[in-house]
């Protein structure tokens, strides 16, 4: 007990240490330098103009001696387990060391492999002599809208090194990598969150979250009992129907992705950075896969028009050091149009239909037009910022978060 804590505090040292080590890798890279923050004369987009890509870095970067490159094939049964057994061990934690997310296996190949998806950018950093998987980090491509320009992008995510290497300064090199990798491909932008702030957010983004199982969250710290309030009140306050209310409502299905396409490209058109979805990014994206992404549409029962969409994911988290769960099921908000239903109606049947699939919590953030549902179906802000940031592409001024229509796993 008490060498975990000393863990942990060793650990926050070291990251309050790294965090002027963390500007000044920033400092060197093409993105938005705090210095530059609204100034007028600098103009919106690429900072740095594309390479010849007989002038990209052919090899490799160097790794301290000890590691070795690998690049790993995801759909691979033994590579796959690999990965998700360092993230499950080593990967983003709460402040309190309380929670680890737990991304499913399944759930790691959905997410890595989106059409048109490389394997080279999916980048592990192994032990010379015992082969063990140390380090991870990954890119996908995408289209990215942002204001009235589609740009190919890399959406960076799963930067994860070992907790005992953490002092090793592995990040920076494993970030270059991912870079010159990309930029092989002759993509020269890049997308990313971070819990923590780097030069320079694009937006900053706030979690809610709406109990379901409000016993389980206060048992195990997630959240706690409200002032005056006792568990039963609680319960009851928490309570949601045993049916979805919306006529129409039902799942996704593939014959569905041409409406939906419809649909999410029309709406996803008033947010400033937004996914450029096309029938095949909605078909991999949006159609149902089991405790891994849910989706649900309304269909006009005279009509048969879909007006509506609702989804949302599946990334559980481990419960650290609790004698009674080891589980936490979270379900977060995905993508959501609504034309008909109104938003606060659908996204409470997105509510109850996680309720009855034992979810514990249903996560949001406030991008797009969630904010006006948030409060309403008794969300509670979260303690969690979510920073979004752009590679070689500089935006003048940071966006509200409701001028997001972009969420990353
Ligand atoms: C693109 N990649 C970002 C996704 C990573 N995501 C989901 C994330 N990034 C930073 C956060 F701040 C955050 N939060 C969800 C909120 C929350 O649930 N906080 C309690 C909690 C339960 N489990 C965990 C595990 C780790 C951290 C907090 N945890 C805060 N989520």
């Amino acid at each position: 007990e008490s060498d975990l804590a000393l863990d942990n505090l060793a650990q926050k040292v070291q990251e309050s240490l790294s965090l002027d080590q963390r500007h000044k890798f920033w400092e060197t890279q093409p993105v938005g330098q705090f210095k530059d923050i609204g100034n007028p004369t600098l103009p919106e987009g690429p900072i740095e103009p594309p390479t010849p890509l007989s002038e990209v870095k052919q090899e490799p970067y160097n790794l301290p001696n000890l590691y070795e490159w690998v690049t790993c094939d995801i759909h691979d049964e033994q590579m796959c387990d690999e990965i998700y057994t360092l993230l499950a061990n080593n990967y983003v934690e709460d402040d309190e060391n309380m929670f680890r997310f737990n991304y499913s296996k399944e759930f790691l190949r959905w997410a890595l492999q989106p059409p048109g998806y490389f394997t080279a950018w999916h980048i592990g950093v192994r032990v010379k002599t015992s082969k063990k998987m140390v380090a991870f980090i990954t890119g996908i491509p995408a289209r990215i809208r942002v204001r009235d320009e589609v740009v190919n992008m890399a959406e960076i995510n799963f930067l994860c090194v070992h907790k005992k290497l953490r002092t090793k300064r592995l990040a920076p090199v494993m970030i270059k990598e991912v870079t010159r990798r990309v930029h092989l491909e002759n993509i020269w932008q890049a997308a990313y969150t971070a819990g923590v702030i780097l030069p320079t957010p694009v937006a900053t983004c706030q979690y809610w979250h709406r109990s379901l199982n409000p016993k389980k969250l206060i048992d195990v710290g997630f959240s706690r009992l409200g002032a005056r309030m006792t568990m039963s009140r609680t319960i009851k306050l928490y309570k949601l129907p045993e049916s979805t209310v919306t006529p129409g409502f039902r799942k996704m299905e593939i014959h569905d992705v041409p409406a939906v396409t419809r649909l999410i490209r029309n709406y996803l058109s008033q947010f400033i950075v937004a996914p450029d979805f096309d029938e095949n990014d909605v078909e991999h994206w949006l159609l149902p896969r089991e405790n891994v992404v849910d989706s649900y549409l309304v269909e006009s029962p005279e009509t048969h028009e879909v007006t509506d969409f609702c989804s949302f994911y599946t990334l559980p988290s481990s419960i650290l050091g609790n004698p009674n769960y080891s589980t936490l099921k979270a379900a977060y908000s995905f993508y959501n149009v609504s034309t008909a239903t109104p938003l606060l109606q659908l996204m409470n049947d997105a509510l109850i239909v996680a309720k009855q699939k034992d979810y514990d919590v249903f996560n949001a953030l406030d991008v797009m037009q969630n904010e006006s549902f948030l409060k309403e179906l008794k969300f509670g802000p979260g303690d969690g910022k979510l920073h979004y940031y752009l590679y070689n592409y500089r935006v003048r001024h940071a966006l509200k978060s409701s001028e997001l229509g972009l969420v990353l796993l």
